[in-house]
């Protein structure tokens, strides 16, 4: 399987935060998110993919190409969707149009213009008069009309109401339909990907703790909740981390099948994303 991007020992500082060599691979034709607490990097770490800060790297290739030298190129094949509209509010979709042609050489303005229809937007308003969802689809509007091999989200969905975000995650779906397409999303909303997640890059303090398929989560990840003797019996590598309260140890473990089927009458009961980030971020470590 080719990789849509490829980055190698990404390095960025800031005075209170760095992202400390970020190696991450993420396979063409997936729909990846990225998730991590407030703070934890995702922004950084995508605005460092996309050259709108410094940072250092030894390897960063996009669709197999080096982004120093083909960035034109490979910029022509990705859209990023921010959790604002980087659109000026006097503009109008019609006035969006006209420049976007001329940004983009492989705009199609007949199928931006079949898109405001399909999401219902107006041609001719003022994006100051629109809703935030609104802007948000005017968004996929555009970024659906260029060559798009590569969509990027930082944080796009969380301010929207649930009706809409699961709109967006149908436009989302149809996209990645297309297995040349490929979306990196990060969110701290988590079942948002629980939706549509091929892959899930967690990262904490500007450090990538682990990539793993979707698949291999929800199989092999569960919540143990026991006293203190049963929690001892467990062996080291079955406990990825523990939180424990007046009343119980919860563990997060990582292969469920195996400790039910080895502990009689042990409940596990499934993890989601956001138990494995809070157990990851707040929970402790044998
Ligand atoms: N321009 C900047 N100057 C100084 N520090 C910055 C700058 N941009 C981000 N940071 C710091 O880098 C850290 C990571 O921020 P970042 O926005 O990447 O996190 P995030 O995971 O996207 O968080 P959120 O979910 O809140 O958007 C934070 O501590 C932030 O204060």
């Amino acid at each position: 399987m080719s990789n849509a991007v490829i980055v190698k020992n990404l390095k960025k500082s800031y005075k209170d935060f760095s992202l400390k060599g970020i190696d991450l691979e993420i396979p063409k034709g997936s729909v990846f998110g990225l998730i991590g607490e407030n703070g934890a990097g995702k922004s950084t770490l995508i605005n460092s993919l996309l050259g709108l800060t410094n940072a250092s790297y030894d390897t960063l290739n996009f669709f197999g190409k080096g982004f120093n030298q083909y960035q034109k190129e490979i910029k022509e094949n990705i859209a990023v969707i921010f959790d604002q509209t980087h659109f000026d509010l006097e503009f109008t979709p019609a006035i969006i149009a006209k420049i976007m042609s001329k940004v983009y050489k492989s705009w199609g303005s007949e199928k931006y213009f079949q898109l405001l229809e399909e999401f219902n937007l107006p041609k001719n308003k003022k994006l100051k008069d629109f809703s935030r969802g609104m802007k948000m689809k005017l968004e996929f509007a555009v970024a659906f009309s260029h060559d798009t091999k590569l969509l990027i989200l930082d944080e796009a969905t969380s301010g929207l109401d649930p009706v809409f975000r699961n709109e967006i995650l149908d436009i989302l779906q149809d996209y990645s339909e297309n297995e040349e397409n490929t979306i990196l999303i990060s969110s701290h909303i988590t079942s948002d990907l629980d939706k549509i997640a091929d892959y899930i890059g967690f990262i904490h303090e500007g450090e990538i703790m682990f990539v793993k398929s979707y698949e291999d989560i929800r199989e092999n990840y569960g919540i143990v909740r026991c006293g203190k003797r049963m929690f001892e019996s467990l062996h080291e590598n079955d406990v990825v981390a523990y939180r424990e309260d007046d009343y119980a140890y919860n563990i997060l473990v990582n292969n469920k099948y195996d400790i039910r089927r080895n502990i009689e009458g042990l409940v596990v009961e499934n993890a989601t994303l956001e138990d494995i980030m809070l157990f990851m971020v707040k929970g402790e470590k044998l």
